[in-house]
């Protein structure tokens, strides 16, 4: 059974928005490799579903739209501005673009190169979903969930002083800590992580123009923790999906069926153990390189910058967590080799907001 009365009530609050646990239960125990995580709760077999999250649970910027239309709308206006800003600076001949080309001292960027329209501004839309979601957080039907989002970190306690890309005095203090998390990492390569995820927060705080919201670094600094990419340039946050823990060699794959996401194992997995995905790389490719490069390095650094995991260097992947649409054919056709399974990556279909009007949680 779950081990604190809050895991208790989350889990009561899942199958309220149905949510479906099988053969999962959400944990805060020493057992975790994070305090908290998600575990067994009987044996598994390779290839069951071990829990089943309905598209309607999701936190994406479509359903959250449909609660949060003046978010949605203010949202909309300021990409549609920014991404108008993008278009003209592609435009080479534009006096403007040519300006800043031919500056006598370009070395200070301004915020549009520090954020990619098409990647990046999914971070503030999620952001801002969520700071909604919190100032309504007793009537919301997220509320309960979003106020469960955690994570200790350096990185983050430096978000949660709303500190200034510029403040060097913290972000030095921040920067000697992550050093001790992770010794191999190159000081040079920790502070460039550091600095470009507070300039890109700064960027898009100024894009967006929301200075004066106090916990917005705190909930930036959750957000980019806890959620997915969906699509291109969409990403979103799945209901106790965003519980599970992070390993190099996990044992849970996801899926999108076309209507909800499954959680499959891929091995068999006995009752009482953690349960993992990985955020980085897939184990078919992390076998493949055991070579330590600088490119590992950097993407360990990064993984300790996004999520406060000090990973080994060799291990370390800048790469997104993706949804595996074959996790569960592939159950069928490994059988053979297991490592050479190729994960073909299904792009989620976002619906049109008007046929979403009706599915409310
Ligand atoms: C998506 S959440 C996972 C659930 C989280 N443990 C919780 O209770 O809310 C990601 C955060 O979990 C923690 N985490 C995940 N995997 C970890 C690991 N292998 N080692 C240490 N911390 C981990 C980190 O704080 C990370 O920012």
């Amino acid at each position: 059974s779950p081990s604190t009365n809050k895991d208790a009530i989350f889990t009561e609050w899942c199958h309220r928005v149905g949510i479906e646990t099988p053969k999962a239960e959400l944990r805060t125990t020493k057992e975790s490799v994070a305090g908290r995580g998600v575990f067994a709760s009987q044996d598994v077999l390779k290839g069951d579903v071990v829990l089943r999250i309905p598209e309607a649970a999701v936190l994406h910027n479509q359903n959250a739209a449909l609660y949060f239309p003046e978010t949605a709308g203010f949202l909309a206006s300021k990409k549609q501005k920014i991404l108008k800003e993008r278009r003209r600076r592609q435009r080479w001949w534009d006096p403007r673009t040519l300006w800043r080309r031919l500056r006598p001292l370009p070395f200070e960027k301004d915020n549009l190169e520090f954020v990619d329209p098409s990647e990046d501004l999914w971070q503030m839309e999620l952001t801002l979903f969520a700071l909604d979601v919190l100032e309504n957080a007793s009537v919301h039907p997220w509320g309960l969930w979003v106020s469960e989002w955690y994570r200790d970190d350096p990185m983050q306690r430096l978000h949660q002083t709303n500190v200034q890309w510029k403040n060097s005095v913290e972000i030095d203090g921040c920067i000697a800590e992550l050093q001790e998390m992770l010794p191999d990492a190159n000081p040079l390569t920790l502070r460039a992580a550091v600095d470009l995820r507070l300039r890109r927060l700064n960027a898009l705080k100024n894009l967006y123009d929301v200075h004066h919201v106090p916990p917005l670094d705190t909930i930036y600094g959750l957000v980019i923790s806890r959620a997915i990419e969906l699509g291109k340039g969409i990403a979103g946050v799945i209901p106790m999906f965003d519980m599970i823990n992070h390993s190099l060699e996990p044992n849970l794959a996801l899926s999108f069926d076309g209507s909800a996401f499954e959680l499959i194992a891929q091995r068999n997995i006995a009752e009482n153990e953690e349960m993992f995905i990985c955020y980085t790389r897939d184990i078919s490719e992390t076998i493949n390189t055991k070579k330590k490069s600088l490119w590992d390095e950097v993407s360990a650094v990064w993984t300790l910058v996004q999520w406060g995991i000090p990973t080994l260097p060799e291990m370390g992947d800048v790469k997104k967590m993706t949804i595996k649409s074959s996790a569960r054919e592939n159950q069928n056709q490994e059988t053979e080799d297991d490592d050479e399974a190729t994960i073909k990556i299904k792009t989620f279909p976002i619906p049109s907001w008007t046929s979403r009007r009706k599915t409310r949680l």
